[in-house]
């Protein structure tokens, strides 16, 4: 039996994985989440998935382990979890009315094969009044989430359209990780 881990504390990712009725574990620890700035949002993502996904293997070695981070760029500003009620309101107002780019990196590492790879996701927002801000920062869903939002829940109602893969909004291109994990070895039953 081929061991399948989750690097990550997100409960996104843990559902989404869930819903393909695969047998897994979670593991996650601590990885400096800090980056060069002058890398590209693509090489950002790829390196602090390969992190995560490289603390939990170097624990775990007979597994296969996966990885993945998120991130936000609009208007060629990364944006990453708000710290607190402030930091939230401005993205969320720098997002308004505009398109910006929800980027998720994923690593896969075994003993045998690794790879890594990004899935981008373009994404409208209405243009939001400032009522519509304040309230949906009271609400609490921005503070453990990139850009300031959750599309699976009540940041739904900020976004106008999506234009790529839902779940790379989400925190894990299902479809694509899945597809991977097979090309390098791992036995699914689909
Ligand atoms: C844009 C967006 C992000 N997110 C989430 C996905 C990620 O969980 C989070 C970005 O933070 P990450 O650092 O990618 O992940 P994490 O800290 O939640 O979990 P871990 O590092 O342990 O894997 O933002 C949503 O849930 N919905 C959205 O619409």
């Amino acid at each position: 039996m081929q061991n399948l881990i989750l690097a990550s504390s997100s409960p996104r990712r843990k559902e989404l994985l869930e819903n393909l009725h695969l047998t897994f574990a979670i593991s996650s620890s601590e990885v400096d989440e800090s980056y060069n700035p002058k890398l590209t949002p693509e090489e950002v993502v790829m390196e602090l998935a390969e992190r995560k996904a490289r603390a939990v293997f170097n624990q775990h070695r007979d597994a296969y382990v996966i990885g993945a981070d998120t991130i936000v760029v609009a208007n060629e500003q990364i944006l990453g979890k708000p710290a607190d009620e402030a930091e939230a309101i401005s993205m969320l107002h720098s997002l308004s009315g505009k398109q910006h780019h929800v980027y998720t990196g994923v690593s896969i590492v075994s003993q045998t094969n690794s790879t890594k790879f990004y899935e981008k996701t373009e994404v409208w927002f209405w243009e939001l009044t400032d009522n519509e801000i304040t309230t949906y920062v009271k609400s609490g869903e921005p503070f453990d989430k990139a850009g300031a939002y959750g599309i699976q829940q009540l940041g739904s109602l900020l976004v106008k359209k999506i234009h790529g893969d839902y779940f790379t909004v989400v925190g894990l291109p299902v479809s694509r990780t899945l597809r991977e994990l097979k090309r390098l070895g791992y036995q699914l039953p689909f």
